[in-house]
């Protein structure tokens, strides 16, 4: 291997914090191995808001989302924005000489691999979800490493010329606090009340929102001050959903987006989520009970990731189109009246917890230098 000094390592996400995050964690791990790290993302707001923190190492193409219909000039119009943004990734690729390439999946990293790959640069693909999305599936005819994140998807990924390895999705570092106390202290909470965090992804979910609020208004009155709320809303239905805690009375914490999400998971009980790949992992390092909601297009695996959670035992699964308010409330009230149960689905988050994922892909990542 080279001096590590010289080594330069190119991560291409973008399009949400479910991609974004897990390079991040890279990151820091290469960073401390003394590697040179590089960020290729698109310009949407979100990724650049991800990376400001990054912003004199990130590199940012067009915003250009592959059409799920045959309309031929959104293909056309597709394809003239690739071939402008191979064009840049190429220069780029030139212009830094990296020694490998790493794509998290979504668009930017489609059009920078193919780059990469046009210039000889082992590229590494690692897949977040149970199921792999389109930009890796396309990817993982290119790459020498496909690192996944789930240990059953080893067996689901079709072998082409790709070594397929198990490395677990990396968080960021956020497992430095865990202190429940003091964590409700931090958010304003009561120290003794049941605790339930709502979240629905990086991007917030209208659905789980009007969902929530529906179950928080029948917890309230069946169990009246024993039970309060976190809830992270997404920008768009902030104001909405504060104001309706305060006109119903009902003792929760309301934040557009949670920087220190640490806090929150700290601070829970039990969360019921969207089953975005980051933030289950995330909920398993805290050993957190959970309900998960998948986003429901047939476009998303979050599905299968639920599924695979409720199979190991740490989640409940349920589907929007069977979901109410009061369904939700049962459920928390199963698990809410029955330690038992609770502890259960509280180990078996905890076991599918991979805290050592950052550091499992950093090292995939040196082989290939
Ligand atoms: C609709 C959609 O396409 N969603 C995809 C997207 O989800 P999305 O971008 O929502 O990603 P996840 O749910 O996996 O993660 C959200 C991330 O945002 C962070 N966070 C969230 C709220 C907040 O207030 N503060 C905060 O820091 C969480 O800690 C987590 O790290 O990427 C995931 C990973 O590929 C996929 O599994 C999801 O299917």
């Amino acid at each position: 291997m080279k001096n590590k000094k010289h080594i330069r390592v190119f991560l291409a996400a973008g399009g949400s914090g479910g991609h974004i995050f897990p390079a991040i964690a890279l990151s820091r791990e290469l960073d401390n191995k003394g590697l040179d790290v590089n960020f290729i993302s698109s310009k949407r707001q979100l990724d650049r808001t991800l990376l400001s923190a990054y912003k004199d190492k990130s590199f940012f193409l067009s915003i250009n989302p592959m059409p799920y219909n045959f309309n031929p000039v959104k293909w056309v119009v597709f394809f003239c924005k690739i071939f402008w943004d191979i064009m840049f990734a190429l220069f780029l690729i030139v212009r830094f000489r990296p020694n490998v390439f790493v794509g998290f999946g979504g668009y930017s990293t489609g059009a920078a691999s193919l780059g990469a790959k046009l210039l000889g640069i082992p590229i590494l693909i690692h897949e977040q979800n149970s199921e792999t999305g389109r930009a890796n599936k396309i990817l993982s005819r290119v790459a020498k490493v496909i690192a996944v994140s789930f240990k059953d998807s080893i067996e689901l990924i079709p072998k082409k010329s790709a070594r397929v390895v198990y490395t677990g999705n990396p968080i960021r570092n956020i497992m430095s606090f865990n202190n429940k106390k003091e964590a409700r202290s931090l958010l304003g909470l009561n120290s003794d009340k049941y605790t339930i965090l709502i979240i629905g992804g990086s991007q917030g979910s209208t659905f789980l929102n009007r969902t929530a609020l529906a179950m928080a208004k029948v917890l309230n009155e069946t169990k009246q001050g024993e039970i309060q709320f976190i809830h992270l809303t997404g920008i768009k239905d902030y104001e909405s959903v504060l104001e309706s805690y305060a006109e119903n009375n009902i003792s929760a914490k309301v934040f557009p987006f949670l920087n220190n999400i640490e806090y929150a998971y700290s601070a829970c009980d039990i969360a019921i989520s969207r089953s975005g790949a980051a933030v289950i992992f995330e909920l398993a390092l805290y050993g957190k009970p959970m309900i998960l909601v998948p986003y429901p297009s047939l476009k998303n695996s979050q599905r299968s990731n639920a599924r695979y959670f409720m199979r190991e035992g740490a989640a409940i699964l349920r589907e929007e189109k069977d979901l109410s308010g009061n369904i939700l409330a049962e459920d928390i009230l199963k698990i809410f009246n029955n330690k038992e149960i609770s502890d259960k689905m509280a180990q078996s988050s905890l076991f599918l917890a991979c805290p050592k994922a950052a550091m499992n892909l950093a090292e995939e990542v040196i082989k290939l230098v």
